[in-house]
């Protein structure tokens, strides 16, 4: 026989304390510990990452979004196709960790340092969702030293986003060609050197068949 008797109505059972914890989890538009978004220029990176953080704007989730000061083209993290989020310029991620936000984005990780990554990796383990977006391959079609500190960091979620071809047209695009003058630059650089966009050089998404390899 089953008797049915309440947890509150046992004897020498304290009562379950009815207080929330102190640092209540935001419900954050189902982002994960850390997002990372990735895919060559023209891709559509910008525009995920204004996607999924613009409506935070709305909500209590404090969130605070840092672009590569590095990147000339624009003074905020902004898509071609027109849309853009309020944005912080900075050379160095360290100033983060005095600042206790629910939500980073930063956008162009490729233009930050691998040190930049491992404060990263600190806010993550503090609780602090982060989302991250760059182009992983570079001029010379090779990973970008702090991407791929990023994905070592075990990313929940990763995007990879294709282009259109700006060559062949086909939808397929994964590097991005460097142009001077309208003709492939095909200088190896140092690895991971930033480029600026202020028209010193041009830029096309190009698939494996269409991108020109450095040849020296
Ligand atoms: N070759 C291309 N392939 C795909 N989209 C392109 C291309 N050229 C221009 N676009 C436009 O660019 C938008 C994506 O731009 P953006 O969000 O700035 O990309 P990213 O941040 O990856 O550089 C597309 O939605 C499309 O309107
Ligand atoms: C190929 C390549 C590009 N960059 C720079 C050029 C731009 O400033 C950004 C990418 O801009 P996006 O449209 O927001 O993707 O990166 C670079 O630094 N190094 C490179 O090899």
């Amino acid at each position: 026989m089953s008797i049915g008797v309440s947890q509150q109505s046992l004897p020498g059972l304290a009562a379950r304390p009815t207080t929330r914890p102190t640092r209540r989890m935001p419900t954050t538009n189902g982002l994960s510990d850390l997002t990372v978004i990735v895919g060559p220029m023209k891709s559509g990176k910008s525009l995920e990452l204004i996607s999924l953080l613009s409506p935070l704007a709305y909500s209590d989730v404090t969130h605070r979004v840092y672009q590569s000061a590095r990147h000339q083209r624009d003074d905020k993290v902004t898509s071609r196709s027109g849309s853009s989020l309020v944005t912080t310029k900075t050379m160095s991620l360290e100033p983060l960790l005095d600042d206790d936000v629910d939500v980073v984005g930063v956008d162009e990780i490729h233009m930050f340092d691998v040190a930049d990554v491992e404060v990263l990796g600190t806010l993550i383990e503090r609780g602090t969702r982060v989302v991250a977006t760059g182009i992983d391959l570079d001029h010379r079609g090779e990973l970008f030293a702090p991407v791929r500190a990023l994905f070592e960091l075990g990313p929940q979620v990763v995007t990879h986003r294709r282009a259109v071809c700006d060559v062949c047209r086909e939808f397929r695009a994964v590097y991005t060609q460097v142009l001077d003058r309208d003709r492939a630059f095909t200088t190896r650089l140092a690895p991971s050197t930033p480029l600026p966009d202020d028209g010193t050089f041009s830029y096309e998404a190009r698939c494996r068949s269409c991108f020109v390899f450095p040849t020296d």
